[in-house]
């Protein structure tokens, strides 16, 4: 977002990329002589407030959509370039983080002749992003086209403008900014697209987060599931008490089970169920620790930061410096290898807990047994949770997503029941036994087909179960030979 003062009574509207300019009619503020000293004290502002937008250019705040200008038109500029950082903006402007915006005077040659000051709104600030940005964004979209006056279809990209008399200065830079971030950030979080951030070394990459899976289609326990939602809901609720237990407020959740259990599925479960964006934090392309905090310290707050297969992440570092080694010297792998698990822990717990709110971590792992103690103590982790085999109940839960069978009698069921109590099967192996040829529900057929597929697995594993024992047994036999023959010759 920008905005250009200049001194004239008429509202300029230009595309950030050309000069061409258009008169607006005049929206009704009251006046202020002067902003602040950072601004420009001495700079008296005519009013006017128009829009330059994706589509729309319009005569007042309450009718302003997305733009990509603001102008600030000033009467008698005299100009020398200047630029005001964000935190002396911050003082005088909006209560909000130093790095959401900036303001920008034309160069010092083109600002003598050209009376304009530019506000910028960034989208990305270095490597954060600019939250002002998408809470003016939300706002301005929320106004929508049919309100303006006039119309414009220009769009410059990661760019958002209004169009101002420079009298408005004081009424936008004191209190109109600060409403529209405000009314934008309640708009931005009602209307969130959700989105899913992945990280290429130390850069966050973003992709918009569409998963359908939700804890009402999630198979497993009632109960068990019912304290994980209660966990969440009391969480997103704790803000008064974290502070009053002087705690920062974050939530850890451990989740542990064989492949094809539900991990993925319960984070993105919590996602949708919190309105959270996912930070799905690749640990092994992460250089070391510097980059670790650059990436956690970058972290929207309302966030769920996972960190899948942790123990193939931290502590598995040396099986990468095997792989590597092979491919590069002593001193390259030194560096790429330099994520510890001390760093991650200073950064769970330390410095960043310090500077995160209302942050979810989330760890998943198919060992458990195979995790650093550290990492998983109660405190970074408050809550472990088994994602099992599949249940009886947890089957109700996929017979009802994948068959329409809502009531829990079928005359099969009791013989499922029983196959379920004695096989070890995946939610993700019985989900795809269920699933219907071609979108046609066939009951009967496929929980006969479930019946073969436990029946089979259910030989196979008892099989097995009996050559492990045997084995275990001959084992035990031997030892026992060796030890009483070495006891009768004794
Ligand atoms: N508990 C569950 N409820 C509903 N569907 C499930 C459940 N578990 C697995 N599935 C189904 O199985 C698929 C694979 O599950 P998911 O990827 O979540 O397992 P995972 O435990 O994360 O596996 P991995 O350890 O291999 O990453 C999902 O797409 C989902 O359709």
């Amino acid at each position: 977002m920008k905005l250009l003062v200049r001194s004239s009574d008429s509202v300029l509207v230009r595309p950030s990329s050309s000069f061409e300019e258009k008169l607006l009619l005049p929206y009704p503020l009251s006046m202020e002589r002067g902003v602040s000293s950072v601004l420009r004290p001495s700079v008296c502002f005519s009013f006017l407030i128009g829009l330059l937008s994706c589509g729309a250019v319009s005569t007042g705040p309450e009718d302003a959509i997305e733009t990509t200008l603001v102008f600030l038109v000033d009467e008698d500029w005299t100009s020398t370039s200047y630029y005001v950082t964000i935190p002396q903006l911050y003082d005088f402007v909006v209560k909000a983080p130093p790095t959401h915006l900036s303001i920008r005077l034309s160069d010092h040659f083109t600002s003598f002749f050209s009376p304009y000051v530019e506000i910028n709104f960034p989208e990305l600030q270095g490597l954060q992003f600019n939250q002002a940005y998408s809470a003016i964004n939300a706002y301005l979209v929320s106004k929508g086209i049919d309100k303006a006056n006039r119309l414009r279809a220009s769009q410059v990209r990661d760019t958002k403008g209004l169009v101002l008399k420079t009298r408005a200065r004081s009424v936008i830079t004191t209190s109109y900014i600060q409403y529209v971030v405000e009314e934008g950030t309640l708009l931005h979080t009602k209307n969130k697209k959700m989105k899913l951030f992945s990280n290429e070394q130390s850069i966050w990459r973003i992709n918009d987060f569409e998963h359908p899976a939700s804890f009402q289609t999630f198979a497993m326990d009632p109960e068990k599931k019912q304290e994980i939602i209660d966990d969440l809901i009391a969480f997103i609720n704790g803000k008064e008490y974290y502070k009053k237990i002087g705690k920062a407020w974050k939530r850890g959740y451990l989740l542990y089970g064989s492949p094809g259990t539900g991990k993925s599925t319960m984070i993105a479960a919590m996602a949708n169920l919190l309105n959270y964006c996912i930070y799905d934090l690749e640990l092994t392309s992460v250089h070391n620790n510097l980059d670790l905090k650059k990436l956690l310290t970058t972290t929207f707050s309302r966030s769920i930061i996972v960190i899948e297969d942790i123990d193939c992440s931290v502590n598995l570092t040396g099986n990468r410096i095997q792989k590597d080694n092979l491919r590069m010297n002593e001193e390259q792998s030194k560096e790429v290898n330099s994520v510890t698990l001390s760093g991650l822990l200073n950064f769970i717990d330390g410095i960043w807990s310090a500077c995160g709110q209302e942050r979810i971590i989330v760890f998943t792992t198919n060992h458990l047994q195979k995790l650093d103690p550290a990492l998983i103590r109660r405190g970074r982790m408050d809550m472990r949770i088994e994602l099992s085999y599949c249940t009886y109940e947890a089957f109700k839960v996929l017979a009802k997503n994948y068959l329409d069978l809502c009531d829990d009698h079928h005359p099969l069921f009791e013989k499922i029941k029983t196959l379920l109590e004695g096989t070890m099967i995946t939610p993700a192996d019985l989900a795809e036994t269920l699933m219907a040829r071609n979108q046609i529900i066939d009951v009967d057929g496929s929980l006969n087909s479930l019946i073969q597929t436990l029946e089979r697995m259910n030989n196979y594993q008892r099989r097995q179960h009996y050559e492990h024992k045997e084995k275990q047994d001959r084992k035990k036999h031997k030892k026992y030979n060796i030890f009483g023959s070495l006891c009768s010759k004794s």
